[in-house]
């Protein structure tokens, strides 16, 4: 029988991070503060606790649309290199404060030129915020390192200049591409020349699919763009289907997905506030992990959620009564579904997160 792990082992356990997005995490009291220093009056809160519980409680709705439009806030007070550095800074200060050891951070830099700034001045201050908040967590005893995904807009046309940028910074810290926003009605096959571009440049990328659309959304991701990963892919669970003996079948597409080992960014508590799912509980993580696919446990965005690593980590013991041994698996498993070099994540693997769920006293893994 399993132990389940205390919150204070979970945080201890080193973790690693592939879908989260810098203008999700801002700490409540800076979206404040930096509304002040750059006049952005349409907060809908005054107070650090309120603010917190306007963030989540619209976000709540079920619907990814409406989800979506809180952002509008967290990426108003983001105009400026100032602002930018800062929340970084303490992106990289609170994701190491919570046990993680490496994070792959995404943003949309389109959405950040409203007050002039210009793509490269928008990517160059994201990128020494996390340099100096690497330094700060690093000062407090903490090591973190972090990746940079850059994003764009699924109902924009930015993606090949997203896309050239991505290559561009890729030895200064990018380390991928992704495409978000709404899902239902904007295919990623709009974005294809994008994707070739980073095919051909031999980058990576990972694609939000089937989160609030269901299998084609996942079938071009794969098949058309050649996505590298899946941003939730939930919706891979329409393609299971019960046999005559009462065990699940897998269709062609989620055959492929469990076979050639494509890594599902799972996002709990973000697809229980947009609706993908109904709860924790009956989130299909369980049954996914159970049937071998790769599964990986992410926040999606800190503040709309109210939640860290750790505490998604801790609603799936308590659904799922998964232990330290199980953790380590996901970690190992987002891991290994790093952009970064083959060598650099095998390190992370042996070096930092095998000894330390050993030394937390999980149990040695049977492979
Ligand atoms: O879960 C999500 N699905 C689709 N789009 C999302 C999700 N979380 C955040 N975004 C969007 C809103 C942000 O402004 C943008 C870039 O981080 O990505
Ligand atoms: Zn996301």
């Amino acid at each position: 029988m399993t132990t389940p792990p205390t919150p204070e082992q979970i945080r201890l356990a080193p973790k690693a991070l592939l879908h989260d997005h810098l203008d999700g995490g801002l700490r409540a009291a800076t979206v404040l503060d930096l509304a002040r220093e750059t006049g952005y009056d349409r907060l809908p809160a005054q107070g650090p606790a309120e603010l917190e519980t306007w963030f989540h409680e619209a976000a709540s709705s079920g619907s990814l649309e409406r989800y979506l439009e809180t952002f509008a806030h967290t990426v108003g007070v983001m105009q400026t290199v100032g602002a930018l550095q800062r929340v970084a800074s303490e992106c990289a200060q609170d994701l190491a404060a919570d046990g993680v050891v490496y994070a792959e951070v995404r943003f949309a830099p389109e959405l950040h030129v409203e007050e002039g700034l210009a793509l490269e001045q928008v990517v160059e201050a994201v990128l020494e915020g996390f340099r100096l908040g690497t330094q700060a967590a690093a000062a407090a005893g903490r090591s973190v390192r972090i990746g940079t995904l850059l994003t764009a807009m699924r109902h924009a046309a930015r993606s090949s200049e997203i896309a050239e940028l991505a290559v561009r910074y890729r030895d200064a810290g990018v380390v991928g591409f992704d495409i978000a926003g709404a899902e239902a009605g904007f295919p990623p096959t709009r974005h294809l020349d994008a994707f070739e571009y980073l095919r051909r440049e031999n980058a990576h990328f990972t694609i939000h699919a089937g989160e609030a659309f269901g299998l084609p959304s996942i079938w071009e991701a794969l098949q058309w763009c050649g996505a590298d990963r899946l941003g939730h892919g939930v919706r891979i669970v329409d393609d299971l289907t019960v046999g005559v003996d009462g065990a699940p079948k897998l269709g062609r597409l989620a055959a492929y997905v469990r076979d050639t080992r494509v890594p599902l960014e799972m996002c709990p508590s973000s697809n229980v506030q947009t609706g993908a799912v109904a709860s924790v509980a009956e989130h299909p993580i369980g049954l996914l992990r159970k049937l071998g696919f790769r599964v990986t446990v992410n926040t999606d965005n800190r503040l709309m959620s109210g939640t860290t690593l750790s505490r998604e980590m801790a609603l799936l013991v308590d659904a799922f009564g998964y232990g330290l041994e199980d953790l380590r698996w996901f970690t190992v498993n987002a891991m290994k579904s790093a952009f970064l070099p083959f060598d650099e994540r095998l390190a992370l693997i042996e070096d930092i997160i095998k000894p330390g769920y050993a030394a937390l006293g999980a149990a040695p893994s049977a492979r």
